[in-house]
């Protein structure tokens, strides 16, 4: 990737759900970049449209109208070629961090991301070392810790070391800390902010958390599916 690609690049990205009478423009007319090393956050009221820009981003949903480039690849011309190229585009460049962590009960920290970095199609899946990840998460000492038996925040933190296994290159993020106190919501976006800073992540976080906003490098905010920046809400 040179460098004036793009993590993601949204122009006039419409996106109409539901039928009929109950159509809803969630997405209307969006224009968004977001460069490679910058966090980016998505605030705004309930409805007004932040999930949906994760899907489209994601590859998860297509937009009714609009072009959506994501790592200088057109996700439209994608889609032509079929589910399977952007199944394969989402696993081998995208990374996903959930509410909650969105861990899978019965796995170790280690083995979530060993399973991940096999989903991912890594070459060498028998010999990754999943600890200098957890390590840069602050984990390595919880690697053999199943989900239930971590606080909130260290769920947190392995989900984001499970996102990054495949070295994405953007990197969608929805609600981290919508179940952290407000200490563990700081550490969270702040761990998020340096790991998109030293390895050139282009990052997209939805938050309602108004706290957290510091720890990123431009706020945008959705109203009724328009997208409008937010000037010095930091
Ligand atoms: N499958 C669907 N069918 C109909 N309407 C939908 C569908 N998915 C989303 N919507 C509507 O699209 C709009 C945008 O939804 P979206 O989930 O993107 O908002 P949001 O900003 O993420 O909300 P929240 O903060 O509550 O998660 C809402 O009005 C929602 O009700």
């Amino acid at each position: 990737m040179d460098g004036t690609t793009l993590g993601l690049r949204l122009r006039d990205v419409t996106l109409e759900v539901g039928d009929g009478a109950g159509k809803v423009r969630a997405m209307d007319a969006v224009d968004l970049d977001v460069a490679p090393g910058e966090l980016v956050a998505v605030v705004g009221p309930s409805g007004a449209g932040k999930s949906s820009l994760l899907a489209v981003a994601g590859a998860l949903a297509t937009p009714t109208s609009g072009d959506v480039q994501v790592l200088g690849e057109d996700l439209g011309a994608m889609r032509r070629r079929g589910q399977g190229a952007l199944a394969e585009f989402r696993r081998s460049r995208l990374g996903f961090v959930f509410q909650s962590g969105n861990l899978v009960p019965a796995l170790t920290a280690a083995d979530q991301l060993r399973l991940a970095y096999r989903i991912a199609g890594r070459p060498g899946a028998r010999s990754f070392d999943p600890l200098p990840l957890l390590d840069a998460v602050g984990m390595s000492h919880r690697a053999d810790h199943r989900p239930g038996e971590l606080s909130g925040g260290e769920r947190q933190r392995v989900g984001i070391a499970r996102a990054l296994v495949n070295d994405p290159g953007l990197l969608l993020v929805d609600e981290p800390t919508a179940a952290l106190d407000r200490a563990r919501s700081h550490e969270v976006v702040e761990l998020l902010a340096a790991r998109c800073h030293e390895r050139g992540i282009a990052v997209v976080m939805v938050t309602h958390d108004h706290d957290v906003l510091t720890h990123c490098d431009r706020v945008v905010e959705m109203i009724d599916g328009r997208l409008a920046q937010v000037p010095d809400v930091q």
